[in-house]
């Protein structure tokens, strides 16, 4: 199939990016508060939302299911009716659920508000291999019945209603713990989740559940406990800032010599990225609007560092940060231990001109879920080495953006291909680019 040449961003790279973007909300709470909607027969308006593909696509499957969205992209609110919700055509919502992981999400209300619902296909980033047995088996613990064998996919149904359970999680996922939250609001009974994920965004989904009418409280050791309510009503929120879209125009800036003041991002969400920002030589500036990352000039300095759920380092934020690495003078270090699968996006970094050797060993203070398991979960990446523009194909959404960084720090011209993608999670990407003075077309 011929190439869309909307999808190749041409990048003379060699200039700092510097000047002042505005991020807004959260990808990974956004979505996330959009389904919460479903769980109320009502009006809920959502604020600061940003203008990205998986809005649309969330906005789209709640459509498919009888909801009436009102999307006003240039003021950033998400108006949601769900006064009635039925099933879905399992075909229509395939054609859109393979973009994003969010439909899964879907399951808890959809049962609570029909009594059944249906799995479609997920997409996301391919990173690993992103099982969703966590979901299925918090579901079962509620109550749920499970059909794998169902002609339209995964069929799941309640005859008895969602009922409180107690539940562990095996690993802190950020997606089964949402997934308990939203199916055990309306579970009759009180549910406890533990060794649940307390990722910020996760908290404001609570928030919201909270105006809703939800009873939730969280314990110091990660545990949720949920007593179930009969009904929730819609809501008014204003979402949280998008943390990872911050840290990677403050890679970016890192990585190209530049200075860029991100309106917006917010310092408590941030604060192991701006530790880890610092150590590298970064210097930034914590204001009321938002915060300011620049390279200060002179050397950039080489660090270790390991990915891992909240409040550890985030894994979004480590592939952007990885171009910034190639430029720090020595042996960086990072362990990724929540993907399995990575660091593919090294590859095309090493063919302009980067040195990052991969390894399946755990380089790091502990040995993570991938030990002997055959991942190469680990990078060195030795710097400084000049990058050189080429030809680049994006493969994920973060992996994507890094490449982007690498094309705009690099000498030369470099055609970065498939960049749609990267519409996914960062919102107005080429005007913020503009605004930043790259030189791109
Ligand atoms: C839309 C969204 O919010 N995406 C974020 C969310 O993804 P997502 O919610 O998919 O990520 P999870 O936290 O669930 O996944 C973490 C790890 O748990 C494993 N796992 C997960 C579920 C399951 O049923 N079984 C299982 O083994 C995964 O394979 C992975 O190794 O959190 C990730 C970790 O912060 C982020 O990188 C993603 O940007
Ligand atoms: C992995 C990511 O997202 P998703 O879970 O939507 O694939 C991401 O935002 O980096």
């Amino acid at each position: 199939m011929a190439e869309n040449p909307d999808d190749v961003l041409h990048v003379e790279g060699g200039k700092p990016l510097a000047g002042t973007i505005k991020v807004r909300g959260a990808k990974n709470f956004v979505s996330k508060a959009m389904v919460a909607a479903l769980l109320a027969p009502g009006k809920s308006v959502l604020k600061n939302v940003p203008e990205i593909r998986d809005v649309h696509v969330v906005s789209d499957l709640l459509r498919l299911h009888g909801v009436d969205v009102d999307v006003d992209g240039e003021k950033g609110i998400v108006t949601i009716d769900a006064s009635h919700v039925q099933l879905a055509d399992v075909a229509d919502v395939d054609t859109l659920s393979g973009s994003s992981r969010i439909p899964i999400l879907f399951s808890g209300p959809l049962v609570h508000r029909l009594g059944e619902a249906f799995i479609p296909a997920l997409g996301g980033c391919a990173i690993g291999g992103r099982p969703i047995d966590f979901h299925l088996e918090t579901l079962r613990k509620l109550g749920a019945t499970v059909d794998k064998e169902h002609k339209d996919g995964i069929h799941i149904t309640a005859p008895n209603g969602l009922h409180g359970a107690k539940i562990h999680l095996p690993y802190p996922s950020v997606g089964a713990t949402e997934q308990t939250l939203l199916a055990a609001v309306l579970a009759e009974g009180k549910t406890e989740l533990s060794g649940a994920a307390t990722e910020p965004e996760i908290m404001d989904l609570v928030c919201v559940l909270q105006k809703m009418g939800a009873i939730i409280s969280v314990d110091v050791d990660r545990t949720f406990r949920i007593e179930g309510v009969k009904e929730l009503q819609g809501y008014t929120h204003t979402s949280l800032t998008d943390r990872i879209e911050a840290a990677s125009w403050a890679s970016a800036a890192l990585a190209t010599h530049g200075d860029i003041f991100v309106k917006g991002a917010t310092q408590p969400e941030m604060i192991t990225f701006l530790n880890v920002f610092r150590k590298v030589g970064g210097k930034f500036e914590v204001t009321d609007k938002g915060i300011r990352f620049w390279h200060p000039g002179g050397d950039l300095k080489p660090v270790a560092i390991e990915t891992d759920v909240h409040p550890g380092f985030m894994t979004d934020w480590q592939q952007p940060l990885v171009v910034a690495l190639t430029q720090a003078n020595g042996l960086s270090i990072v362990h990724e231990t929540v993907y399995e699968n990575r660091f593919g996006f090294t590859k095309p970094l090493v063919e302009m001109g980067a040195t990052i050797q991969l390894y399946r060993e755990c380089l790091g203070s502990l040995p993570c879920r991938f030990r002997q398991r055959n991942y190469k979960h680990s990078a060195v990446i030795f710097g400084p080495t000049p990058l050189t523009g080429r030809d680049i194909d994006v493969p994920d959404l973060r992996g994507g953006f890094s490449h982007l960084i690498a094309a705009l720090a690099a000498s030369g011209p470099s055609d970065v291909h498939g960049i749609s993608l990267i519409d996914r999670g960062y919102a107005d990407f080429r005007g913020k680019l503009e605004a930043l003075g790259a030189d791109f077309d």
